[in-house]
């Protein structure tokens, strides 16, 4: 049985550009979580022709493929680009390590498998920009939540033992992709998710998928058959592409930039991924889209190379501009990690847990020799099931109030960058006001703890950071460099405001709940660090900007907004060109990001199917 080996002697992953047609109806940018999404749906009636240009390769290693424990893309550097961002003026002038997939499949190859929803009051908001008839809306997209993921209930032993609620009808059946559940967990996660309910306020859902607040289970994107990574190059390349065609694949090739005739996107320009010229360089004809899926760090520099982009920077860089879009890289946004305490139970009686499959070397070989007779067991496990996303108002009773009119007083272009174009300050103001009204709701999460069910706890995320940063070429180098980013952490300060309560909800959370039996010591910044100055001296000096989740570089907002994309995810200001990765969402989910992002996939994939 060895469930990693499938051939690929029959795919279409063309030798070589000797192979490509001179033209295809469709191009699309990016073979990742995105990109192979709309590429499979756009293929699957055999009307079309599709090419896809992926900067990474084909690869199937324990690295990609194995679950437990999550995160093993991180340790393989042929897997992700890391690009050093900006100096973090809010950071000590740290930089930050920016990473993302570089495979077929995209982030979805590398990432921590979570499947996690926003809530309902997420997807309304960004609608709502646009007026309220928008179909970008919770009601609008929960039919493409479900065509997405094919969902595959908890076992009933783990349903009894840790009291899981979930409720299929927010899931579908049909899809490659997966959600499934481990088939063992670790034994304190039952009193850890219990103690979330000693805290006034917290709610348990019916599913992680009801768009709502509270401690909840989640799957996680694993196929239960076989218990590797479900992503999508398996999901949507694998079990199609070889069969049709019309489906074409080329990787190992980086796009430079996208040509235009008149205003119409038309041409696709790319060289092979390790080129520093365009020696090399080659272009391909889409008859009718050309469809930018190159993930929020890389989608905003082909625009912007192709003379989409504040015309201040283009003119800078030496390009010429086709359209001013200064929306094109800004509005940039991740959700920050490494914000709160961590703890350690010194009276733990629950055994084994997640340390054991990290350091007990007899129990590693105990859970290793369980999973290779039938899969089961601890290694089942990716990097987490549950935790909690809890409001505002919960997370401070105290202060939610008062922060949230601080932040709706604030002048909206005040921490913008100095410079920003009025549309992107407009689009801003729009974010405020709407960011405003998630502050004071109960149904909108600020924080979200992710448990790990170990000795030791602490993984908290900031989910709607107000700070925006910008990703822009480089000015010196716009197409061979990489993008200058810069997350602009804690520019503004409310941020700092909101974070600075996570502190003492931690504390609560481990101090104030059933928890406190197990004795916790604060590990980080430890529990004589209580003054409001001292905290922030230790955020600044711990805080990463970032959970893997970038958002926002190409958004879909009004033009007047500052938007990139209309509601039909067509580039403003041109024909044929659409985007349909992370980077059109107008501000973060109140969770991670892949549930989404597949979501918006499908859903694109019906737009520019019914595209006359
Ligand atoms: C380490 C990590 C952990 C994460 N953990 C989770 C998690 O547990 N749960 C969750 O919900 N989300 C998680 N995420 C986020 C989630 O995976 C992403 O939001 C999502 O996959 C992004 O999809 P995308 O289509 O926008 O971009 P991607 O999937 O990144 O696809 C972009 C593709 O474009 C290609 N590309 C880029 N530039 C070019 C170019 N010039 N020419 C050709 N191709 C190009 C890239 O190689 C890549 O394949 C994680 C992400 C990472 C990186």
């Amino acid at each position: 049985y060895n469930p990693t080996t499938r051939s690929i002697s029959h795919s279409t992953i063309l030798p070589g550009t000797h192979d490509l047609l001179p033209e295809y109806d469709y191009v699309v940018i990016g073979g990742g979580t995105s990109g192979l999404t709309v590429a499979d749906r756009l293929t699957e009636n055999g009307k079309y022709s599709v090419l896809v240009l992926e900067r990474g390769v084909f690869q199937n290693t324990t690295s990609v493929t194995l679950v437990a424990g999550g995160f093993w893309g991180l340790i393989d550097p042929t897997l992700t680009f890391n690009i050093s961002s900006a100096p973090q003026e809010g950071l000590n002038n740290r930089r930050i390590s920016v990473i993302g997939g570089i495979l077929l499949g995209g982030s979805s190859g590398v990432n921590g498998m979570q499947v996690v929803r926003g809530q309902k009051e997420d997807y309304d908001r960004w609608g709502a920009y646009f007026g309220n008839k928008s179909d970008w809306s919770w009601d609008g997209l929960l039919p493409y939540f479900r065509k997405a993921w094919n969902f595959h209930p908890p076992r009933p032993e783990l349903v009894d033992q840790f009291g899981i609620k979930y409720d299929s009808q927010y899931w579908g059946n049909t899809s490659h992709i997966h959600a499934s559940f481990p088939t063992f967990s670790w034994p304190v996660l039952e009193i850890e998710m219990a103690a979330f309910g000693d805290i006034p306020g917290v709610k348990y859902p019916s599913d992680s998928g009801a768009g709502e607040t509270g401690a909840y289970w989640h799957p996680a994107s694993v196929d239960p058959a076989t218990v590797l990574r479900s992503f999508a190059r398996p999901g949507h390349w694998d079990e199609v592409e070889h069969k049709r065609s019309n489906y074409h694949t080329l990787t190992g090739q980086k796009v430079l930039n996208i040509k235009f005739q008149g205003r119409r996107a038309r041409d696709v320009v790319f060289v092979p991924a390790s080129a520093t010229d365009r020696s090399r360089a080659y272009s391909v004809r889409a008859k009718k889209e050309v469809i930018l899926a190159a993930g929020s760090i890389h989608t905003p520099q082909i625009l912007q190379a192709s003379g989409i982009g504040p015309e201040k920077l283009l003119r800078d860089a030496g390009i010429a501009p086709v359209v001013d879009a200064p929306g094109v890289g800004s509005n940039f946004q991740d959700q920050p990690f490494t914000v709160a305490p961590s703890f350690n139970f010194s009276s733990f009686p629950y055994h084994p847990d997640f340390y054991d499959l990290l350091l007990n070397q007899t129990f590693i070989a105990e859970a290793q020799a369980q999973f290779d007779i039938d899969r089961t067991g601890p290694m089942s496990i990716a990097s987490g099931n549950c935790g909690s996303w809890i409001p505002l108002q919960v997370v401070t009773p105290r202060l939610w109030s008062a922060i949230a009119k601080r932040y709706e007083e604030q002048d909206p272009a005040a921490y913008l960058p100095k410079g920003t174009h009025k549309t992107v300050v407009a689009g801003y103001k729009a974010q405020q006001k709407a960011l405003v009204k998630s502050m004071r709701s109960k149904d909108s999460a600020a924080l979200n703890f992710f448990l790990r069910g170990g000795y030791e706890e602490g993984s908290i995320v900031y989910l709607h950071p107000t700070s925006r940063g910008t990703v822009h070429v480089n000015r010196t180098d716009p197409f061979f460099s990489p993008p200058v980013v810069d997350y602009r952490a804690l520019s503004n300060p409310t941020d700092l405001e909101v974070l600075l309560e996570f502190t003492p909800f931690t504390r609560k959370y481990f101090l104030e709940t059933r928890l406190k039996s197990l004795d916790p010591i604060e590990l980080a910044p430890g529990a004589d660090v209580t003054a409001p100055e001292d905290i922030e001296a230790w955020l600044r000096s711990v805080m990463v900007p970032s959970s893997f989740h970038p958002i926002g570089t190409a958004a879909m907002l009004p033009q007047s907004l500052g938007g990139v994309v209309d509601q039909n995810l067509l580039v403003y200001g041109v024909e044929g060109l659409s985007v349909v990765d992370a980077s059109i969402m107008p501000d973060l989910p109140g969770s991670y990001t892949q549930q989404t992002v597949y979501a918006v996939a499908e859903k694109a994939a019906d737009l520019i199917k019914s595209r006359r």
